[in-house]
């Protein structure tokens, strides 16, 4: 059975879904009023897809002075970080030096409360970057996306394995179904890895077809799910007053 993280008053456990919703705003006013619209919306994470703005990897204290007022404006809602690379899913191409650089930066000026890092890059790298956050009291989502395809059950709960023994706090796996049974699997995956892993996972099955596993992790055994408040940041997201009512509904049922 997994184990428990909280950051700030949210905790992430099995058998309950937080609810996160990102920012893709591409400039440093526009973050701001996606945030001031996300926040009336009172998810319990707000993700900043860094790979969406603009100055990113080239205006550090624009950068900066973007993330503390985006901290200061979200108060108790945790802020999570996360520049995805373009072969998972991202907006902007970034070198792997400029990517560890970048997130180093991130967390030496504690710039976040939760950083997501995704499993494949050099495992060295990654290890130290995963100390280092936790140096800075910062939780680590360690992640894995895949676009085109959805592994098997199996592969799908090693990567997950191989997440927790990297230290991660918590592990993330995407994936695209191309048939129904894809989603089975990917709801398959979680339920064991959820039962067999220490750490608590987040799990999703995108597009249209995998709608479902966004809305069933509580059951299934994935504590956050992302929703949507505008522009989505990956096929599939549910605005998040829907996505709300679905579970609500799913929950009362059972
Ligand atoms: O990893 C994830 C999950 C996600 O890809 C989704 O499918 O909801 C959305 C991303 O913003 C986030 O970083």
């Amino acid at each position: 059975m997994s184990g428990k993280v909280t950051v700030k008053q949210t905790i992430f456990q099995t058998g309950t879904t937080q609810l996160a919703v990102p920012i893709t705003a591409t400039t440093a006013q526009a973050v701001l009023t996606a945030a001031q619209t996300i926040k009336a919306a009172k998810p319990d994470v707000v993700e900043w897809r860094l790979d969406f703005f603009k100055p990113a990897l080239t205006d550090h204290s624009l950068t900066q002075a973007t993330a503390l007022k985006l901290r200061k404006l979200l108060g108790k809602i945790v802020l999570l970080t996360t520049f995805r690379t373009t072969h998972e899913g991202g907006n902007q191409p970034v070198s792997d030096d400029a990517y560890f650089q970048l997130y180093d930066w991130l967390i030496q000026n504690q710039l976040t409360d939760m950083v997501d890092i995704e499993l494949n890059h050099d495992p060295n790298r990654v290890a130290s970057l995963i100390q280092s956050a936790h140096d800075h009291h910062i939780v680590v989502i360690l992640s894995n996306h895949d676009f085109t395809a959805t592994p098997a059950e199996a592969e799908l709960v090693d990567r997950l394995t191989q997440m927790q023994d990297q230290h991660a706090d918590i592990g993330k796996i995407a994936v695209m179904p191309q048939k129904p049974e894809d989603v089975t699997t990917l709801l398959k995956a979680t339920r064991t890895a959820s039962e067999r892993l220490k750490i608590p996972i987040i799990t999703m099955s995108m597009g249209e077809l995998g709608k479902i596993t966004r809305i069933s992790g509580r059951q299934t055994g994935s504590v956050l799910s992302f929703a949507t408040v505008g522009q989505a940041s990956a096929p599939g997201q549910i605005p998040i007053e829907a996505l709300r009512r679905e579970m609500n509904t799913t929950e009362s049922k059972n």
